[in-house]
């Protein structure tokens, strides 16, 4: 999709993430990831431009236009910053989008306003040491009594786990009764007995605080049950659903600031008695990967239209996410190459970028787990 095809309001969105990503964004990337920790001041400016809410409606102050401008405001904001990407990502899909689909209306209207803003900031508690691709294998309890919920578990790699104040939790709530016997929950991060463990030291998206949480009799009100009771499966894996239509542009992000310092560098940098770029073999590198980021970018924003139309897209979201996280990897590689041992150090951005894009591959459901529900979908294939 060229700009023609997208509407003046798409391309209104994408340029003020695009500004504010090269302003406000890409030039303290290096700062916040020796921090460990994302300016709380950037993210408030995210909130008031909207970039927080780009999944929510007006009604609750929110910014939605739809899913191709949330992906084409994912990309931008990755492009500055892998980290602040995966943080926008996990928030808006994750976080926000269970409670829009699932939660009653008491529910929206206590969490909506405020996470749309950025007042509050969401994550999603999944995952646990023993279940990361096999979601349903969870064994964090939660137990109804005297009309609370009482949560007792491990949870594992909880993106935005320090920073949020509202976690949406996934526990057995029937044991007996297997994949249908898992719940969702709201769970606000204030709540005695919801323990952030440790921020996990990582190999890219420094600034993004994954974390460890536990739950400690960590009792909520009856109420705060999302959606029907035994769903609990059904709404991680919807929401899991448009959550990979994030992480494919933040995959797709990060992968075109690498090329676009490759593309820089490979103009400046003369050997042999010209600029490399004049070189064919660093020429058909460079064309290659400019191919491919198109390509990325089409799968996303094809999967983000059948989103918006309210048509399921779960093959569509995985194949993007697949092709747009190998291609990141493949893209950032290049680019440290074109770079040759310049590309090595911390002194240029693109060892940085090959770091953060490599997580795309892993979370919110591996490769793997795309190719199995791609392959799943073809039963359904038309001959
Ligand atoms: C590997 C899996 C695909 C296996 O899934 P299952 O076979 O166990 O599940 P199903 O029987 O297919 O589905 C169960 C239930 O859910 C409904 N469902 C499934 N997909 C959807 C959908 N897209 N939309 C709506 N409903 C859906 C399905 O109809 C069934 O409902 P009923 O029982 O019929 O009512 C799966 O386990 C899987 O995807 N695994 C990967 C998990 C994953 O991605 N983990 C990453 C977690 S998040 C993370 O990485 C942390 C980072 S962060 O902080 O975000």
């Amino acid at each position: 999709m060229n700009d023609l095809q997208l509407t003046e309001e798409q391309r209104m969105i994408r340029d003020m993430a695009r500004d504010f990503a090269r302003s406000e964004v890409a030039p303290h990337a290096q700062a916040w990831e020796q921090a460990g920790w994302i300016d709380d001041a950037v993210v408030a400016q995210m909130g008031a431009l909207g970039l927080l809410g780009m999944v929510v409606p007006d009604a609750w102050g929110g910014s939605y236009t739809d899913y191709v401008a949330y992906a084409l405001a994912v990309e931008e904001i990755s492009a500055g910053d892998g980290a602040l990407g995966a943080l926008m990502s996990i928030h808006n899909s994750v976080g926000c989008g269970p409670l829009l689909k699932y939660g009653s209306a008491a529910q929206q209207d206590a969490w909506l306003p405020a996470l749309a803003s950025g007042q509050a900031i969401g994550c999603f508690c999944l995952t646990e040491p023993q279940a990361g691709s096999e979601a349903n294998n969870l064994r964090t309890q939660a137990l109804l009594q005297d009309g609370h919920w009482v949560l007792n578990g491990a949870k594992q790699f909880v993106s935005n786990g320090k920073r949020a104040q509202l976690a949406i939790v996934f526990a057995v709530t029937d044991p007996a009764l297997g994949k249908k016997g898992l719940s969702a929950f709201l769970v606000p991060t204030d709540t005695p007995g919801f323990v952030v463990e440790r921020s996990e030291h990582k190999m890219g998206i420094k600034a993004s605080d994954t974390c460890a949480v536990t739950l400690q009799d960590c009792r909520i009100p009856q109420d705060n049950l999302l959606g029907e009771r035994g769903k609990g499966l059904a709404i991680a894996l919807a929401n899991l659903e448009g959550g990979r239509i994030g992480i494919a542009a933040q995959a797709l992000g990060i992968a075109r600031a690498a090329f676009e310092a490759a593309l820089g560098y490979s103009r400046e940098r003369v050997q042999f008695g010209k600029p490399i770029a004049e070189h064919q073999s660093v020429a058909n590198l460079l064309a290659d990967m400019h191919t491919r980021l198109n390509a990325a970018r089409l799968l996303i924003l094809h999967a983000a239209q059948l989103k918006s139309a309210g048509l399921s897209c779960l093959s569509e979201a995985s194949q993007a996410k697949l092709f747009a996280s190998e291609m990141a990897e493949w893209v950032c590689s290049k680019a440290i190459q074109i770079h040759g041992g310049y590309g090595y150090l911390e002194d240029f951005p693109v060892e940085k970028y090959y770091r953060d894009a490599r997580i795309t591959q892993i979370y919110e459901g591996s490769s793997e787990i795309q190719r199995l529900l791609i392959a799943r979908e073809l039963a359904h294939y038309p001959l």
